[in-house]
């Protein structure tokens, strides 16, 4: 397995200022076909938003629409307080790092992030270049073609043109798709990290739930070209606008129950519970599955299918109060189908969904 080295943030290496990023009203059709639907949104400068939903939401265009590689059919784009709405995607000083890394498979390493410094006529392309490498963890690697670099060196090669280029707004595609899950991990790390000491403005686009949450100061939820929320991850975990936000933010359990203000029961299983501004009644309570355990008394349920996960089990169970899904740690052995358990609950890890 190749390690590949901790990448240093040099003082040398300055980012430029960073830039605040507000969309008005955005929408985006192509011919009959509205993709994404007047969409607002405040991007504060330095912070890193993640742009999360299922495949087709619109999240690419919107990042293609910042980036100037797609027109904007209605609406109002500003960059650092300058409407940039009708500018091309040269004038708009921002860079975009592509899941395919598109780097220039016949130039060096070190030519390639020093491409677009040369197109721009900057006097030291070469130094500037070799800072930006160093930055990323790839100081010395600017004499080999990419092709002699691993999926996630070539990565870092095209983060280190990206930011080479000091663009007001780093913009990123999936950048870590084609890469395997440990080194998504590692990568989103660093990536992040970047971000931060460098103080850069980012957007990033994943339908990655866990590397959204990961990575952002704030994340946007999509689906079908609108915003169903924004907020911190932890706001998006424990406080979902809607059923679709807390199904799509991790595992969900959504279960029927009744709320008077102080005491919420799934059938026969109370507990006490307080949430202001809650719905009464009959109420949707997600349920995240580390909420519930297994007890000798409580909700009564019947397991419908136990899968050993190494660490965990998952176990399916049916309830009066719907279909749970909870995932303690393993036990010797795996309960059988059938099997009746009862459920307990705490309270930390229910949120009732508004109304
Ligand atoms: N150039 C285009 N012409 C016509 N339709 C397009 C074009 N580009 C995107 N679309 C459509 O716009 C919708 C949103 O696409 P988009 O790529 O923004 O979604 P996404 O959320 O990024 O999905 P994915 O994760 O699959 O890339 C899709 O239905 C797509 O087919």
């Amino acid at each position: 397995m190749t390690t590949l080295p901790a990448p240093r943030p040099t003082a040398r290496f300055q980012a430029s200022q960073a830039a605040p990023v507000r969309l008005e009203g955005i929408t985006k059709r192509f011919g009959r076909n509205t993709v994404v639907n007047r969409v607002s949104l405040d991007i504060q400068p330095g912070t890193l938003v993640t742009l999360l939903g299922p495949s087709g939401c619109g999240k690419t265009t919107i990042l293609r629409m910042i980036a100037g590689l797609e027109t904007i059919t209605e609406g109002q784009l500003s960059i650092d307080g300058e409407d940039v709405t009708q500018l091309s995607a040269a004038q708009r000083d921002v860079t975009m790092v592509f899941q395919s890394y598109a780097l220039f498979p016949h130039l060096s390493v070190l030519e390639n992030v020093a491409y677009g410094l040369r197109v721009g006529r900057h006097p030291q392309p070469l130094t500037a270049a070799e800072e930006a490498l160093a930055l990323v963890g790839l100081g010395g690697y600017g004499g080999r073609a990419p092709s002699q670099l691993s999926g996630g060196q070539q990565q870092r090669v095209a983060l280190a043109r990206a930011l080479v280029m000091k663009p007001k707004v780093l913009l990123f595609d999936e950048p870590l798709s084609n890469l395997d899950a440990k080194l998504r991990r590692k990568m989103r790390n660093e990536i992040r990290a970047i971000q931060q000491d460098l103080g850069i403005t980012a957007v990033y686009v994943t339908h990655d739930q866990a590397e959204a949450l990961a990575i952002s100061d704030v994340v946007v939820v999509m689906s079908a070209g609108n915003i169903e929320q924004v907020g911190s991850p932890e706001d998006l975990y424990r406080r979902p606008a809607n059923a679709f936000v807390a199904d799509f933010i991790g595992e969900a359990n959504l279960l029927q129950a009744t709320y008077d203000g102080q005491q919420l029961a799934f059938g026969s299983v109370t507990l006490p519970y307080t949430q202001p501004g809650a719905p009464t009644g009959n109420v949707r309570v997600l349920v995240r599955p580390e909420a519930i355990a297994f007890s000798h008394t409580g909700l009564a349920g019947r397991v419908t299918s136990g899968a050993y996960l190494g660490a965990t089990t998952e176990y399916t169970i049916d309830t009066p109060a719907g279909e749970v899904l909870i995932a303690p740690p393993s036990e010797a052995t795996v309960l059988p189908n059938g099997t009746d358990v009862r459920l307990s609950f705490r309270s930390n890890g229910l949120y009732i969904l508004p109304a």
